[in-house]
């Protein structure tokens, strides 16, 4: 139940770029800054962050004039080398003002699939968190190809599950554009009701999930049933909730009835 939140140690926080950047594109510097003194406050609380953070190709579609999403996959990987290095130089600049070091690591899925790169990744990640450092991982957009196959994660709702596996962690934070998992898509059903607790996943959740509504947005909440499903196996907990005020992270770990709660166990367990 939600309680155990309280005592998660290792938490991964994924945040959407629907959540980092304005909806022109630029970067929401207010967000990024309060991530940056959240994320080490809870770090110098004792708690092990690893950040999985979205915003690369928003951010370059921003920085290169770009009013839509590129849509050749040369455009789209020279798009998202721009915004990253974009990302991690406000990324540094933020938590710099915390004096919280910061470190940058791009995934593909063969991290997970090839045994000797997820050794090297799972011990890079747990020397950083030994170091007190906090890990800010995306996927390696500009290599990672669709025609090369099995190598593409495709949207970071799974790389933060996979990321999650990888550091063994006890919560993942989705933070996003909306506050939860609701019984339909709201864009489509201004009546739709949030979903507060999910301790089964099934087709029928599957089916109350639609797409992304924005431009920026990669998968909406099907990637995110998805990336809760395969925790649930693991016996980590997810949370889906808004990213509009990343404060939010304090009360979704002490506890409180906050956007969606993928349970491990049943509710009153
Ligand atoms: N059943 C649903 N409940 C909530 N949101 C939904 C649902 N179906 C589709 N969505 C859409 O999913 C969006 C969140 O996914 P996405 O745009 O990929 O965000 P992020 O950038 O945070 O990953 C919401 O803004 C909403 O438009
Ligand atoms: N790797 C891409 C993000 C892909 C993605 O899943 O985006 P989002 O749905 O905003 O979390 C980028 O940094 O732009």
């Amino acid at each position: 139940m939600r309680t155990e939140l309280r005592n998660a140690k290792r938490i991964v926080v994924k945040i959407g770029t629907t959540s980092l950047t304005y909806s022109n594109g630029t970067i929401n510097f207010k967000k990024l800054e309060n991530l940056a003194r959240v994320l080490t406050d809870l770090r110098n609380s004792g708690r092990e962050i690893v950040l999985v953070s979205s915003g690369a190709v928003g951010a370059g579609m921003s920085r290169l004039g770009l009013k839509e999403k590129p849509v050749e996959l040369k455009e789209k990987q020279a798009t998202a080398a721009v915004g990253q290095a974009l990302m991690m130089q406000f990324y540094q600049k933020f938590f710099n003002e915390y004096n919280q070091t910061i470190a940058q690591l791009l995934l593909t899925k063969d991290v997970i699939t090839d045994k000797i790169k997820r050794r090297n990744v799972e011990n890079t990640l747990s020397t950083l968190l030994e170091m007190g450092v906090i890990p800010i991982a995306n996927e390696n957009d500009s290599v990672a190809t669709d025609e090369l196959e099995g190598s593409k994660i495709g949207d970071n709702d799974t790389l933060s599950s996979m990321t999650a596996i990888l550091v063994k962690a006890d919560a993942l934070l989705m933070l996003s554009d909306i506050d939860g998992l609701y019984d339909s898509s709201p864009v489509d059903n201004p009546d739709a009701k949030l979903i507060s607790f999910v301790d089964k996943i099934d087709k029928e959740l599957y089916s109350i999930a639609g797409d992304s509504s924005s431009i920026v947005g990669t998968g909406g909440m099907y990637t995110k049933i998805r990336a809760a499903e395969h925790l649930m196996k693991e016996g980590i907990h997810t949370v889906i909730a808004s990213g509009e005020d990343v404060k939010i992270i304090y009360d979704i770990l002490a506890g409180n009835e906050i956007g969606t709660f993928f349970s491990t166990k049943g509710k009153d367990e």
